[in-house]
């Protein structure tokens, strides 16, 4: 399996042989290649089209071109499946035109996963092109915490409600925290918070997700690299009315010039670190209001599950920084979470708990894997790994239907 992850930023892929693969859980898959190409529209040329000819240059650099035997698909995160996507697809242009037209809910990400989609259906026509998206595994999420409180007709009309992103990451990692307990998913209650260039926090229950701070689109929720996260939505109006930007403005200051960025003039929380270090107030300030948002979270996300077994940091802020996870955490004990001080400062590349031992919930830092997850669900779709298992017209795993709030 080839996998083609498009980030906001960056174009990762990964070359994974499946053949030993544990149809669960991917344990046990074999990574025979593997690149990132980063700084995706920071520079010029430097676009995903551009980014995803290179991919391809170097896998055939290394002898696993279009022609090498064995490969037998490509898959490629999607970033927004709207409504009508809640399980990975095999592509064709009807599907390819039904991911287009989700482009104006996801502007930053769907374009850049067209283009690798594209690209590599040109590269490689004779593969199995499949999509696997980030909303899917919320797609869960009961209606009383899916529906936004806004006149009902006009948000079904618009398809204005919270669909909730990373859920590649957030179910892959929900599942190895269980996994890291020595428990069953499906008895475990989870808080994950994905802490990349994009930010968000889900809770899952039991294996299914019941809530996540990303909305409609990414914007929403944690404080992100360049991103606001919750703001006011009267923000927007005063910034339209007083400050007399237009709605294009307004959109890139808040995806764009907002976040880390915005408060400080760097997204890049190890630079920030290192300001800190050197009594940088701007980018001391900035930490502490993404720390807080994150402990608002925590707690809010304690109070949906009632009880939380597991809280996984994870991606590249989530799995690197301890200073985040320390101050996240912190003065949370009454929720009985307790970080250990030197667990937490240790590093490492495996999934690893951080808590204290008299902690109540177990904080764990788990290096998220959305490459191998993806090639887990596109290799069950091509293979049909679990048709035995199914009903028919879709994986086993496949979310129960969207419940209603009792
Ligand atoms: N050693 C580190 N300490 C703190 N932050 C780090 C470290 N390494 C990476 N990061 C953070 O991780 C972010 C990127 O995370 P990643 O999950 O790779 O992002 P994305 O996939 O959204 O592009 C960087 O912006 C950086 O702030
Ligand atoms: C959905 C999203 O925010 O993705 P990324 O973190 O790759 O920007
Ligand atoms: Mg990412």
């Amino acid at each position: 399996m080839l996998v083609i992850n498009s980030g906001s930023s960056s174009v990762k892929y990964q070359l994974l042989d499946m053949a030993e693969a544990d149809p669960a859980d991917g344990r046990g898959a074999v990574r025979l290649a593997s690149g990132v190409v980063e700084r995706i529209g920071e520079g010029p040329g430097a676009d995903h089209a551009e980014a995803l000819r290179r991919v391809a240059g170097e896998l055939d650099a290394e002898g696993l071109g279009p022609d090498s035997p064995g490969l037998a698909a490509v898959g490629h995160r999607v970033v927004h499946g709207g409504t009508r996507f809640t399980e990975p697809v095999l592509i064709t242009d009807e599907v390819l035109a039904g991911i287009e037209e989700l482009v104006p809910l996801a502007p930053l990400h769907n374009p850049g996963n067209i283009a690798g989609i594209t690209v590599s259906r040109e590269l490689r026509p004779g593969l199995p092109q499949v999509a696997v998206f980030d909303t899917a595994f919320h797609a869960t999420i009961p209606e009383h915490a899916a529906r936004y409180a806004l006149d009902t007709a006009t948000a079904d009309a618009y398809g204005v409600r919270r669909y909730g992103f990373h859920g590649t990451s957030h179910a892959y990692v929900s599942r190895a925290a269980a996994a890291l307990l020595g428990r069953d998913p499906a008895e475990v209650n989870a808080i994950v918070l994905h802490l990349g260039n994009g930010a968000s926090a889900s809770a899952v229950a039991g294996g299914i997700c019941v809530e996540t701070s990303m909305g409609l689109t990414p914007l929403e929720g944690l404080v992100m690299g360049t991103r606001s996260g919750d703001l006011d939505p009267a923000v927007v109006f005063h910034l339209a009315r007083v400050a007399g930007l237009d709605t294009d403005a307004i959109d890139t200051l808040l995806n764009k010039r907002s976040g880390l960025l915005g408060l400080c003039g760097d997204n890049d929380m190890r630079e920030i670190g290192r300001r800190m270090a050197e009594g940088d107030h701007a980018a001391r300030l900035a930490f502490e209001i993404y720390v807080h948002r994150l402990r608002k979270y925590v707690g809010a996300y304690t109070a949906v599950l009632g009880r939380v077994d597991v809280i996984a940091f994870t991606a590249g802020v989530g799995e690197n920084s301890a200073a985040v996870r320390e101050a996240a955490t912190r003065g949370l004990e009454v929720l009985g979470i307790e970080v250990d001080p030197v667990r937490n400062a240790l590093r490492g590349s495996a999934p690893r708990l951080v808590s204290a031992g008299s902690s109540r919930v177990a904080v764990a830092v788990i290096p998220t894997d959305e490459e191998l997850e993806i090639a887990r669900q596109t290799f069950e779709l091509v293979t049909g790994a679990d048709a035995g298992q199914r009903g028919g017209d879709g994986p086993a795993a496949r979310p129960a239907p969207r419940q209603e709030s009792p």
